[in-house]
């Protein structure tokens, strides 16, 4: 059914943030809702654009992003240990739509969070371009978040009384993306996913998808290589599921990231480089 979303390249390897809290414009400092105009008239690309473009063009698509190694993940209940994880083995390469399907319960969102690195494993290593998220402290693996992964979650998680464009904003700020680059990023972002004309919207003025779709313009602000999303289509119709999994694609391709997400709908499936089987905490694929 969603043939028009198929993989347009499917020949190599198979296999594949704290936030702070909406203020307004303070004196003197322009208000994002007048400044957009402006963006939009900016078509050339900024030296973020450049830098990025110039680095990603020259990546290696054969060497992976992530490699997951024994990944073992239990959690203390009622005194005893719940053995989620089980040994997962795992690489997932550069610009590749990823997808973990399984049962309620198998484990799949525990993988994702150790994946970006939310939570550590038992036993196991997980390396994320060169860092071993296994060893890293906490701050360690947030600096490292805030820097490179994106994160879309089944219940959008904007902030309900900025605009969209003010959502993608903020989360250029939480970056540490130079400042000079929020107005034509945020413009930018926001004309990837279709809504340059619903910026000035709140969430409660945009439709289910629309409010997914900034959600995503949001995690990709930043630039991440890796973009994790727990079951993005859940909350949606099936035509607004579909919105979004062409957004993911194109973005694949325009962004250069990795999209690593978690669905239980077999439709959504039809367009993944590679879905992980999980069942009981063991992948039964590979
Ligand atoms: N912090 C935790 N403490 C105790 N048990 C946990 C914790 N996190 C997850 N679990 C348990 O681990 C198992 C797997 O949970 P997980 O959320 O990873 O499953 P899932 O495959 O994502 O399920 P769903 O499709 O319903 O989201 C569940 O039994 C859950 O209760």
């Amino acid at each position: 059914m969603l043939g028009w979303l198929r993989p347009k390249n499917k020949s190599l390897p198979a296999d594949g943030s704290g936030e702070e809290q909406p203020r307004a414009a303070a004196d003197g400092e322009p208000d994002a809702r007048l400044i957009h105009t402006e963006a939009i008239a900016e078509s050339s690309p900024s030296s973020f654009e450049r830098s990025f473009a110039e680095a990603e063009d020259s990546a290696d698509l054969t060497i992976p992003l992530l490699t997951v190694t024994g990944v073992e993940r239990s959690f203390p209940v009622g005194g005893q240990q719940l053995h989620v994880l089980k040994g997962i083995n795992m690489s997932l390469y550069p610009r590749k739509l990823i997808m973990l399907k399984g049962r309620s319960g198998s484990g799949k969102t525990t993988l994702l969070n150790l994946i970006g690195g939310l939570d550590q494993p038992n036993k196991g290593e997980i390396v994320f371009k060169e860092h071993p998220f296994h060893l890293c402290s906490d701050d360690q693996r947030t600096q490292i978040r805030r820097k490179e992964i994106g994160f879309i979650f089944q219940s959008f998680a904007l902030m309900p009384l900025l605009s969209a464009w003010e959502n993608v904003e903020l989360a250029l700020r939480m970056a540490d993306v130079p400042r000079s680059e929020w107005k034509q990023r945020a413009a930018h972002c926001l004309e990837l996913v279709g809504l340059s004309r619903r910026m000035h919207h709140r969430p409660f003025e945009l439709s289910g998808g629309e409010q997914q779709r900034v959600a995503i313009a949001k995690a990709i602000a930043h630039r991440p290589s890796l973009l994790l999303a727990d079951e993005p289509t859940a909350e949606l119709d099936s035509q607004m599921g579909a919105q979004v999994m062409s957004v993911f694609r194109d973005i694949i391709e325009t962004e250069k990231v990795t999209i690593c997400m978690t669905t239980h709908d077999p439709t959504i499936m039809e367009v993944a480089d590679h879905v992980f089987e999980m069942v009981d905490g063991k992948f039964i694929n590979t």
